[in-house]
Parts: C-alpha cells; structure tokens; sequence
C-alpha cells in the first residue's frame, strides 16, 4: 500500500509553494508528512457525484485540501472506485444511501462503508448545504490527523442562525476593526466581484456560518438605496451556494431621510408601508433576503421610542413588512439611550423584559453576552433566562475592542464557552445559557447567534494570526456549543499550524490561559471597563470628568479609600434582582458570588479575605502581576517554537507579544498607580512598585486608535 503514495515522501522538506502570511487561515491545507499522506490518500482516490453549484463548491474544496496535503488530485468519477468519496445529497437517496433525516437544513453525515463492494466514503447531508459542511468537516479529520478510514459520525446544529455582524460602513472604514477597511468594496461592487469574497464565504462555510449582516449597527439610511441593494445582491449571489444568507442592519429614521416621509412611527401606515415596498424591492434582488438587524434608540441611534413606542412595536411593524418572504428582524436588546444614573448593566433587562411575549414569531431579540459590554469577562446577560416567551440570540464580539484590539494574543473560545455554559437556574438547575439560545428550554423554533466580525482586508484577515482562531472559536461554537474552548483551539492550532503534538500541545496551552491573563492585566477580580475611554485601548482607570455618568471608569470601579466595586446587590443598583431567585440569592452575597466576578456585583472594603486568604487588596495586585508574568511566559513558550513555525508567522506573533508584554505591565503599573492613590495601602511583598508615577500614566493619552468611530 505504502508504494501507492510515494509522492508524500517527496514533499518532505518541499519548498513551500505560497507566502505564509496567514491568507489561508485554518484552510492552509499544508502538505502532510509521508503516513499522512497514506492515510488521507487511500480514503480519497476519487469523488463521486457533483452536479450543483454546491456540490460542485464540495468537490472543489475536497480535491484542492487533498491535494494540498497530499500532493495528489482525486478525480472525479462517475462510477465508485475503491477509497472513493460519495457526495449524497438528498436527491440521491437509494440503496447505498446513508440516512440523513434529522440533520435539518445544515448538517450532515460521514460514514466509511461498502458500496457496490468497494470500501468508501459517504458525506451525506439533506440538503447540498448540509453535503458541503460535511466535505469541510471531512477536510478537518484529514487535517488534524483523525484517522480516515472508519468514520460513523453525525453532527447538526441546535442553533438556526449563526451569523456574522460586520459593523462595516459604507466609506470602507470598520467601527471597532483593527484588520484594516472593509473587505466590501463597494465602491466597485456589484461589478467587480474580487476573489476575497469567495475565500470570505470558504472559511465561513467551513465552520457552518451560515449568515452575514453586510453593515454597521450603526447603519446609515443608504445601505437601503437601490444602487447599494444591487450591491448587496451581488454579494448574496456568490455567498448562496456556499450556504450563506445576507442581511442588513437598517437605520430606523430610512423611511425619513430616503423618501422624506415626515415620520417613523412604526404605528404610522405610511411608515409600514414603506418597508413593506422596501421589504419587496429587496426580495426581488435577493430572494432569500434574510433579514434585518436593528439598533434602535441606542447611543444616538433613532427608534421607536422616540414616537412613545415600543421596541416590540418597532421591531413587529419590520417583522411584517419581511414576513411574507420568510425573512426575520434581529432586534438588538444593546441600549442604554436615557442617562441611567443607577446602573447602566440595567437598562436592557429594564426595557426589554415587560415586553415579553409582546413580539411577533419572525422577531428575534439579539442580547449581548453581558449586560455591559463585551468586556474581558462578564457575567452572562441578565435577559437570558428572563423572556421565555420570546426567542433570544446570542450577541458576542469577536473583534476585541477591549481584549487588546489587534495585537494581543486573547484567545475568545474560553469565553465563549464560559458564557454559553453558565447556569441561568431560570428552570432549575442546568438552564444555561446555551440552552436558551438554541431554544430547547423554552422550545423556541427560530433560534441564533451572532459574532461581530474581525474581518477586514488584511492579509491575515484578523489583524493578527491568533485572532482568526476566535473567528474560528466562533464558528464552531455557534454550530456546537457543547464543544470546549481548548478541543476547539487544538483543530485551530493543527489546522492552521501543524498536527504534530509538539506544535499543538504548546500553542494551545498559550491559548487556554491567555484570555485569563487579559483579565488579570486589565480587570481582574470582577473589573471592568476602565479602558481609555472612546477607543477602550489601555488603562484609565482615573478618568471620572465626561458628560455621561456610565462614560467614566470611576463609575465602574467605584474605588475610594475604604474599598472598590459596584455594588449591584438587593441594598445597591440591585442589578442581581434581574436573576432567577436562586442565582441573585447566591450573588446578593459575596461569599457565594464566584470570586472571578466579585467586583462586578460588591463593593468591599480593601481589608475583604480572599479564598486564598489574602486581603482584596493584596490579591488585586497579585492579579495585576499573574497577568504579567504570563504574557511572559507566553513569549517564553513562542520562543521554543521557533524550529517548528514558519519564519513569516514566528516573527509577527513574537512581535505581538513583545507588545502585549509591554502594554500588560502598562495596564498593570497604571491601574496599581491609580489604586494606590486612592486605597493608600503599601504594595504586597514581591510586588514591584510601578515604574512610574501616576501622572505619567494619565499623561499618555492615545487618541487615535483604529476602529474608533469619529
Ligand atoms: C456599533 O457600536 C458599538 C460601539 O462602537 C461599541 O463601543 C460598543 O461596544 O457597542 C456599540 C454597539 O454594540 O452598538
């Protein structure tokens, strides 16, 4: 058998036929060593059966990851060859078929068996969408290492939508992207339809993503003119055969600043029957439009508040204009519009939850993972559990606005998997939020998830080689959330870097604990949102004169001379009354709240004990160091990689943790600075004092940072 695939021996050592600039993301396709190219090969002599675009997209996928690992072309054959690879879609059911009921509309089936007496490979799905997600989770067996040739496996998504938010303008710039201008080029759209569209909607596809909001939250009314739906078209008609929707976030006040209508009262009749002909008009182009996403009456934006109405009418009154086509409104749960003196993590539970049951079946309220937003860590959003009657999705950010934006190495799987798997108690133990989202505790049908996208026209896509592996920790969390951060980053890692568990076991390990080491440079102990205000890069924590309360840090971290923290308990803001009974009871105590998310609901005098049995304050600092010193040993750990990374993507993740090492002890001496000035009390033994004064941290201002919006 050995003899059959010479060819593997050969690529041993090849020179490498493309840049490793990290294009290719978890797609690299690097050639395998000899044994893999054995056993990728004798599973993959030949396809069978193409003959849709998205079959054809499968096919297509399979012979360029096999020969790219291999060094060999699988034909395509009309007849089953041994070692073959079957597509079965739902039109070829018959004796040899594998079945596909339960798969839903997504996923799919791969098994090994006997047809027509020769040993095969079977990826079945009962639709080709559900073919093409199983040719790409062939493609990631092969990559990994997973043995080929006895494979029985069965996998579909829980949730429906699982979407991607770009918050692109229509000017090319991206708000809250540090990858560089938008990847839509609208300006020579829908002409010029470049080859970064198709890679866009591979990778996606890869993972299952099957959705994309083309613009920002922020929307502007022209995204819905003719010449931008064209444009929008011509994306939904290459992203279709890969299984991808497009959908657009719609400014409230369009029918007003499109068509001067004099209002956009969503109980106004001319108002609904604007979006209903515009809801027409965009079907016509796209007629499987999804839908749209609306942030209303949030920083600035209009709603229908504005006309003494609710969200639920805004969003029911969208919801009928799109109803008739099958689309759907995601309406964003995200405001705190009034000033909200008390408490800003109230607000949206405050607004939303009266209107439960109060929403049409096509409308879906997006919640943000936390009731803030998107810090290092949050505990899940209060909302979650709280509206049974109305479907909720998921909102997380994958661009990292306050997670060190491009350059910091802060892997997000272990945050999406904290946050998916905590426990709501709103049924009793197990109620976690996963189950929510993907509507099996309220048996809700229409179900989603969203990730604001990293994307933008770097070469690495992310900004960085480390943040694709959240767009990647997204993907295949949204298609399956019961997997784990670290399962999720070894695919990652061997996908993107090598299999060889001596490249794996080591990056992995960087990956596991850096997302923790953010919180402790940045906002250990239940912190948060102390970042430079406006662009969130950096500390400032000291910053309490701007207009809003909720704008200043101070408000936050309520630090003074006897302790620090929010008290968000029943005698506080009484944020933890937005809890099922059971979980408030345990937060309304500092003893039974986790010790990770302490701040966020107390505040305690700076002498508190610990569970290690350090003071608060004493602890706090060790934080701040612990941080430090693992982005240290993060370089360490990159350093021994050196012989097993390509030159290219060694120097530019070295690069980025020569800077994250700077800017934790930045965060680290700033925030201590800052304490210290306020608490008064001497540094724990072994902790180095800072290396400057306060002053000279509130002097270094860094205004101009990518991504923030003018
Ligand atoms: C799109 O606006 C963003 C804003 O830039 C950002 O700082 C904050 O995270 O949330 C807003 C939102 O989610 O609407």
């Amino acid at each position: 058998m050995a003899s059959i695939w010479p060819i593997g021996a050969l690529l041993i050592g090849a020179p490498r036929a493309w840049a490793e600039d990290g294009y290719d993301l978890w797609l690299r396709n690097a050639p395998v060593d000899a044994a893999g190219a054995q056993r990728i090969g004798a599973s993959a002599q030949s396809i069978v059966g193409a003959d849709t675009p998205t079959l054809m997209i499968a096919r297509r996928e399979l012979q360029r990851g096999i020969a790219g690992l291999t060094g060999v072309t699988a034909p395509l054959t009309a007849t089953v060859q041994q070692g073959a690879i079957l597509l079965q879609s739902a039109a070829q059911q018959d004796e040899a078929s594998v079945p596909t009921d339960g798969l839903g509309p997504d996923g799919y089936a791969i098994r090994t068996m006997t047809v027509a007496g020769k040993p095969v490979t079977v990826i079945a799905g009962a639709t080709d969408a559900g073919v093409l997600h199983g040719a790409y989770a062939w493609l990631r067996l092969a990559r990994t290492g997973a043995a080929l040739d006895r494979i029985d496996m069965r996998s579909a998504p829980r949730i429906g939508l699982r979407l991607l938010n770009h918050w692109d303008n229509l000017d090319g710039t991206v708000e809250r992207g540090y990858a560089g201008q938008s990847i839509w080029d609208w300006w020579r759209l829908p002409d010029y339809k470049g080859p970064r569209y198709t890679d866009y909607a591979r990778a996606n596809a890869s993972l299952g993503i099957n959705g994309t909001v083309l613009n920002n939250v922020n929307a502007k009314s022209d995204s819905l003119t003719a010449a931008y739906i064209a444009k929008a078209a011509a994306l939904a008609d290459l992203f279709r055969p890969y299984g991808i929707k497009v959908y657009l976030s719609v400014k409230w006040t369009a029918p007003m600043e499109l068509d001067g209508l004099k209002s956009a009262d969503p109980l106004d009749p001319a108002v609904a029957a604007w979006w209903k002909a515009k809801a027409d008009q965009i079907y016509k182009a796209i007629p499987d439009f999804g839908g749209f996403l609306v942030k209303a009456n949030s920083e600035g934006q209009p709603g229908p508040q504005d006309y003494k109405r609710t969200h639920a009418d805004g969003a029911n009154m969208l919801a009928a204009a799109v109803k008739p086509h099958g689309g759907i409104v995601m309406w964003r749960a995200f405001v705190y519009a009034h000033d909200n003196p008390d408490d800003r993590a109230k607000q949206a539970y405050s607004d939303f939850k009266p209107l439960d049951g109060q929403f049409a079946d096509n409308v879906i309220v997006q919640v943000k993972n936390g009731a803030i937003d998107f810090q290092p860590r949050e505990p899940f959003h209060p909302l979650f559990g709280a509206m049974p009657k109305t479907p909720l999705m998921m909102e997380f950010q994958i661009t990292k606005e306050y997670l060190g934006q491009s350059t910091h190495l802060t892997y997000l799987g272990t945050l999406f998997e904290e946050t998916l798997k905590s426990d709501t108690l709103a049924k009793g133990k197990g109620s976690t939020v996963a189950k929510v989202i993907d509507g099996s505790l309220e048996g809700h049908k229409l179900t989603g998830i969203a990730g604001v996208a990293n994307i933008g026209v770097d070469r690495d896509w992310s900004g960085s080689i480390f943040n694709q592996a959240d767009w990647y920790a997204f993907g295949r969390m949204a298609w399956d959330t019961d997997l784990t951060a670290e399962a999720v980053a070894r695919e990652w890692a061997a996908q993107t870097f090598s299999p060889d568990p001596n490249v794996v076991a080591p990056i992995v390990a960087m990956m596991m604990r850096s997302r923790e080491a953010a919180v402790d440079y940045m906002t250990p102990l239940g912190l948060a949102h102390i970042m430079g205000t406006g662009h969130h890069y950096g500390p400032a924590p000291w910053v309490s004169e701007l207009a809003r309360p909720e704008w200043n840090p101070v408000y936050y971290h309520k630090a003074d001379r006897q302790g620090i923290g929010f008290d968000r308990t029943r005698t506080g803001s009484n944020a933890t009354g937005q809890y099922a009974p059971a979980l408030a009871k345990l937060l309304d105590n500092p003893r039974t709240t986790p010790e990770r998310d302490l701040l966020w609901f107390h505040h305690l005098p700076w002498d508190y004990r610990l569970q290690s049995g350090e003071t608060l304050w004493d602890g706090l600092i060790h934080h701040y160091d612990r941080g430090v010193e693992t982005v240290a040993a993060m370089q360490r750990d990159w350093a021994k990689l050196k012989p097993q990374v390509d030159a290219e993507r060694f120097a530019q993740v070295e690069t980025f943790l020569a800077i994250q090492h700077r800017e934790a002890q930045w965060w680290r001496d700033a925030c201590i600075a800052y304490f210290q000035s306020v608490s008064g009390r001497p540094l724990p033994a072994g902790s180095a004092a800072p290396a400057h004064p306060l002053d000279w941290y509130k002097a270094l201002s860094f205004p101009y940072a990518p991504g923030h919006p003018k």
